[in-house]
């Protein structure tokens, strides 16, 4: 066991010392967060950092952790809260960017007050994808990416273990008025267009007539 004070010298090396912009993207299993996210990647220039990823990815790790995470994976359960805000904090402090996806995370209010303890980092907003829990078994059973948590008896696992802990998350962010809830029982691209017009609205964009008249006037001024 570590002792308290070793811990809190970890912690405070783990915090974020950088001001960046955090969306949460939140929804079931197989609710399209991932695909969805690789498009705002491609067109607003966010890191994406899917909490599954990184845990499957410290699994193949062979870390120590390793053996804890996958079996817990496989049950359709969470893991302690203190081992994925590790991995996100890190790879936050990796990456050479300023604005960051976290796609499911948080999970349980647990995760969320670790993350802040943590950070300080209050998310933008939260993307929620609502899709029917149908639609996402179709999705998730016909995915074909080879992940071991995608069978019928530990998907009902992670659907319930979505409707007890992660939807209480998604109603407290809609009392806060920082949900920005989509339907994602349609097309990808159908969704994305719902998708963009968040993240638009969002983007604080250079005004580009006022650039223009700067250079303008620069360009005459040299000639
Ligand atoms: N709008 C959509 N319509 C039809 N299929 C979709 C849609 N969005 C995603 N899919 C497909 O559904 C499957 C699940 O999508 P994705 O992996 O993005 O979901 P996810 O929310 O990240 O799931 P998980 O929480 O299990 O990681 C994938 O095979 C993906 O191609
Ligand atoms: N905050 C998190 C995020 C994910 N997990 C575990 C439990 C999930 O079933 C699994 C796969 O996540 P997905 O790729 O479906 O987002 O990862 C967790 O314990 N805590
Ligand atoms: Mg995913």
């Amino acid at each position: 066991m570590m002792g308290s004070s070793n811990k809190e010298a970890v912690d405070a090396s783990l915090q974020i010392h950088k001001q960046i912009k955090v969306v949460f993207v939140m929804g079931g299993p197989g609710s399209g967060k991932g695909t969805q996210c690789s498009k705002i990647v491609q067109e607003f220039g966010y890191t994406h950092l899917s909490a599954g990823d990184l845990l499957r990815d410290e699994v193949k790790s062979g870390s120590e952790n390793g053996a804890m995470i996958h079996d817990l994976m496989n049950e359709g359960k969470l893991v302690a809260s203190d081992v994925i805000v590790r991995l996100i904090v890190k790879a936050i402090q990796e990456t050479d960017n300023d604005k960051f996806l976290l796609d499911g995370f948080p999970r349980n209010e647990d995760n969320l007050k670790a993350f802040e303890n943590l950070t300080k980092i209050e998310p933008d907003f939260v993307l929620y994808l609502d899709c029917p829990e149908e639609e996402m078994i179709k999705r998730v059973l016909s995915r074909n990416q080879g992940r071991e948590d995608d069978n019928i008896e530990t998907i009902r696992k992670r659907f319930r273990v979505f409707e007890e802990s992660t939807l209480p998350l998604v109603d407290y962010y809609a009392s806060k008025g920082k949900l920005r809830r989509v339907d994602a029982a349609r097309s990808v691209e159908e969704v994305f267009e719902s998708v963009r017009a968040i993240f638009s609205s969002t983007e604080v964009r250079p005004r580009p007539d006022r650039h223009c008249n700067c250079f303008s006037f620069l360009r005459s001024f040299c000639r």
